[in-house]
């Protein structure tokens, strides 16, 4: 089954808070960019991605990832995480009512387009989600064809989306679980593998 995909993104400069320290001050907004880089260079690599819309706070700050592939637009006036994922999933639904929406985190350096794949495959076109390793967010909510996305991310999100009937698929999913908030994950996305933007700023 075929998806598009929806994806937030605040200026790499204010992202990612909990992440500062993890590379000096100067090198953050590189390094939050890196991460988006990654995911979005796996996503538009599965055969199964139709459309990449990268809703953007700043849409000239993050121009670069345009060249991966991904369409970018402005956030609507209510700047809200949520409402950039409803904003995004209104204009693709316009394009194309019955399509399945997918909202993803711009976090996932270590995604496998693989994992992507097996998540679709086991929702299987019911409203489901991934929740990060740790059990507690959210890093891919699906919608049903041609249904409401309904997205509740933020903290707890996952409970969150159990509540309001979303699917928690079972599949290990190790890079698709992997999302990046501290200096602890960024140990653990680079020790599982990431791709080739966020590994550049190691070396
Ligand atoms: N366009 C847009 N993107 C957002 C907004 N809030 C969060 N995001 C993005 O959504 C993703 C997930 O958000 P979080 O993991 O909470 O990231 P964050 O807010 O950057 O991180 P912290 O500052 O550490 O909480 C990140 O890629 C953010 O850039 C928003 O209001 N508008
Ligand atoms: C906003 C969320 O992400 P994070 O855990 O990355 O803050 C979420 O999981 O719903």
């Amino acid at each position: 089954m075929d998806v598009d995909l929806v994806v937030p993104m605040k200026h790499p400069r204010d992202g990612k808070s909990r992440l500062r320290g993890a590379v000096e001050a100067d090198r953050h907004p590189g390094l939050v960019l890196a991460l988006a880089a990654d995911t979005l260079a796996a996503v538009t690599s599965g055969a199964h991605v139709r459309r990449v819309l990268l809703v953007a706070a700043d849409p000239d700050s993050v121009a670069e990832l345009a060249q991966l592939g991904v369409e970018i637009v402005r956030e609507p006036a209510e700047k809200t995480l949520n409402a950039a994922f409803r904003h995004g999933a209104e204009l693709l639904r316009r394009d194309d009512p019955g399509s399945v929406v997918g909202a993803l985190q711009a976090d996932l350096p270590a995604l496998r387009a693989g994992d992507l794949a097996d998540a679709l495959a086991e929702a299987a076109g019911q409203r489901a989600f991934v929740a990060d390793r740790q059990g507690t967010g959210t890093t891919l909510l699906l919608s049903a064809p041609g249904a409401p996305l309904d997205p509740h991310f933020g903290p707890g999100s996952a409970r969150k989306h159990t509540g309001s009937g979303a699917v928690p698929l079972k599949n290990p999913l190790p890079s698709l679980r992997s999302d990046v908030d501290t200096p602890e994950d960024l140990a653990h996305v680079r020790a599982l593998g990431v791709g080739k933007h966020t590994a550049e700023l190691f070396i």
